[in-house]
């Protein structure tokens, strides 16, 4: 997967339509700095210091949630390792038939938690007990998604939101993603503190960078490269 990335779509195969977006996407690591936009000319120290900020609050959050599942409080980062934080700026264009779309087809974020903050303009929506539910936006506030690492790290204990945005013919609808997922060589499997004889292994173990190719190169939407891993 290259460290930068520019388009409209996860995967351009000709089997399905194209997103109504524009995006960009970038490692957060520093040694990938040199390839970051260069406009506009603040871009790279805002940026910076944001994923610096974003990823002590992921960390955070993962601290409380690998408590919570009865591990280590450092689990999660420590399972990350040096870690992968890729940032995906999103730019949805105000679409004169937006019931005929989506800005992002159905799916669920590769990594282990999402931070997601919006221009205040709704449009995000999550798949609950198989209806599509809109996220309303609240100022001031981040949105935290889980992802798919989370779920196979806690054997199904947290299920990564399936979730999807849509497009407006009023406004123009800008949302900056994080994703924070272990480094791409590791291998990602259920904690072993978590699987037990009433609760086996629910997920085979693959490498992030596997786990990431399976995802982008499916043409099938949802929780489809989850679905592949998944021991039963
Ligand atoms: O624009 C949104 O609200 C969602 C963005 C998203 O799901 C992503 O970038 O993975
Ligand atoms: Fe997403």
């Amino acid at each position: 997967m290259s460290p930068v990335r520019y388009g409209t779509s996860l995967n351009t195969s000709k089997k399905h339509s194209l997103h109504w977006r524009d995006y960009f996407r970038h490692y957060g690591h520093q040694n990938t700095l040199h390839l970051w936009p260069l406009n506009p000319p603040n871009y790279r120290n805002v940026a910076k210091e944001y994923l610096e900020e974003i990823w002590e609050l992921a960390m955070k959050i993962g601290g409380a949630i690998s408590e919570g599942l009865g591990l280590d409080q450092n689990y999660l980062e420590e399972s990350f390792g040096e870690g992968l934080q890729i940032l995906a700026a999103n730019y949805y264009p105000k679409c004169p038939q937006p019931e005929k779309t989506l800005g992002l087809a159905a799916h669920s974020d590769h990594g282990a938690l999402t931070i997601l903050m919006q221009n205040g303009v709704n449009g995000l929506q999550i798949k609950h007990n198989q209806d599509w539910v809109s996220v309303h936006h609240v100022p001031g506030t981040f949105l935290v998604n889980v992802g798919d690492c989370l779920e196979i790290l806690s054997n199904g204990k947290y299920k990564s939101v399936e979730h999807r945005a849509t497009v407006n013919a009023q406004r123009t609808r800008i949302s900056i993603a994080v994703g924070h997922g272990p480094a791409l060589s590791s291998t990602i499997g259920p904690a072993s503190q978590l699987v037990d004889q009433k609760d086996s292994v629910r997920y085979r173990s693959i490498t992030y960078k596997d786990y990431i190719e399976l995802q982008q190169s499916s043409t099938i939407r949802g929780k489809s490269a989850l679905q592949a891993v998944t021991t039963k």
